[in-house]
């Protein structure tokens, strides 16, 4: 890949090596656009099969945060980090204080939190090393693991999206068929559970397949048969582009509504699902809660003020399906206009000098 290009093309701002032989840390922080803030976006740990797959990773999901944080209306721009190592076997508590010290090293451009394969107790240790850390455990006002929350917002955003597709938002019988149950689509499959929709599952871990089985009384698929299963929404919780060529033909859901980042493999398959009349979610729209909490903490956390933020996804959904119907475009353009409206605002309102505009951040 020639990085420059891509940077360019894309209008990234940086991509930031981190290197530690003593504890193993292999690290990408890759940040795209800050104008409406610090970039803020969670840390993947991931075994990535080469290390352009890791960079591509980081790239992709750092732009997807830009265009979440305008969207759901937080003055924060979009990063990301990717470590690349197994999470259940290359952690080290060294690992994390060093990727802290090198975010410390950022001042403040950067803020992360968890994201796949990190937890709340990773985040406790970068906390040992910087501020510029949130989703932690470790002081006041931390707001602990952002998962419960992100998943509520997607339990709303799929009331939305039903809403939408069926006239009516109510799960009652609705068949869900979910893809990956780890920690947001547990919480996920708990609220639709209790709503009385019918749960399909899948996941590459069969433990989770198990628990959610047990708790849930949900019917069990294998990883490769959840795209064709007879179901009216396709919550896509585990990683990104399953909704590509070789998906989309055999989809029946009319709904596509789920957690998991980057759901589209290209632009262009956002164009097909809205020409066959599928309800698309825009992920980055839907899945907005845990952001939305952890953001919380940097103006001193309040729970319930924060759940608040997080239940107007469904409005926020609501308007996407407005203006996708309104101007007979797919909703994956509708969304990225509203985030790209809001920045280009703030853009132009930033034409002077300021030698700390730090104070004025909170009140855009
Ligand atoms: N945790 C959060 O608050 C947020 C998470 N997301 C996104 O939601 C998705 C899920 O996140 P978490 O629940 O935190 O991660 P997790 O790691 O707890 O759960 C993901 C689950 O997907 C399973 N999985 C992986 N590949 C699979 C495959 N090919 N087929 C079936 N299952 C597979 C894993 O075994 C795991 O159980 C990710 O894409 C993440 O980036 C987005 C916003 C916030
Ligand atoms: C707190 C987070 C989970 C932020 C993030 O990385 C995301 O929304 O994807």
């Amino acid at each position: 890949m020639e990085i420059f290009t891509h940077l360019e093309k894309y209008d990234y701002e940086q991509l930031v090596f981190c290197q530690d032989k003593n504890s193993g840390l292999k690290a990408i922080i890759a940040i795209h656009d800050t104008t409406l803030g610090p970039a803020l976006g969670g840390t993947r740990m991931w075994t990535y099969e080469s290390e352009e797959d890791a960079i591509v990773d980081a790239l992709r999901l750092a732009k997807g945060m830009t265009y979440k944080n305008a969207a759901a209306g937080l003055n924060l721009g979009g990063g990301k980090t990717v470590i690349i190592g197994n999470p259940r076997t290359d952690k080290n508590p060294e690992m994390f204080r060093a990727f802290g010290r090198y975010i410390q090293g950022l001042n403040g451009r950067y803020i992360t939190a968890e994201d796949v394969g990190t937890t709340e107790q990773d985040m406790d240790l970068i906390h040992l090393e910087t501020d510029f850390v949130t989703g932690t455990t470790s002081y006041a006002g931390a707001s602990g693991n952002p998962s419960p929350v992100t998943a509520y917002g997607v339990y709303k955003g799929i009331k939305a999206s039903t809403k939408e597709a069926f006239g009516n938002e109510s799960l009652a019988g609705k068949r869900v068929a979910v893809q990956g149950v780890g920690n947001v689509a547990y919480a996920l499959c708990e609220y639709l559970h209790q709503e009385g929709a019918e749960l399909i599952v899948t996941d590459i871990n069969k433990n989770a397949v198990k628990r959610a089985v047990d708790a849930f009384g949900a019917k069990a698929v294998d990883p490769n048969d959840i795209y064709a299963v007879d179901c009216d929404i396709y919550a896509p919780c585990a990683l990104g582009a399953t909704i590509n060529d070789h998906t989309i033909p055999i989809l029946k859901a009319k709904v596509i509504a789920g957690s998991a980042n980057n759901q589209l493999q290209t632009t262009n398959h956002g164009d097909i699902i809205h020409e066959k009349g599928i309800v698309y979610a825009p992920d980055y729209v839907i899945n907005a809660g845990g952001v939305i909490n952890v953001a919380d903490e940097l103006v001193g956390y309040h729970s319930e003020r924060a759940m608040k933020k997080v239940e107007m996804i469904y409005d926020s959904l609501e308007r996407v399906f407005e203006i996708s119907r309104r101007d007979n475009i797919p909703t994956y353009v509708a969304a990225d206009r509203m985030a790209e409206e809001r920045i280009q605002s703030v853009r132009n309102s930033r034409s002077q000098f300021l030698l700390n505009e730090q104070h004025i951040l909170s009140k855009r």
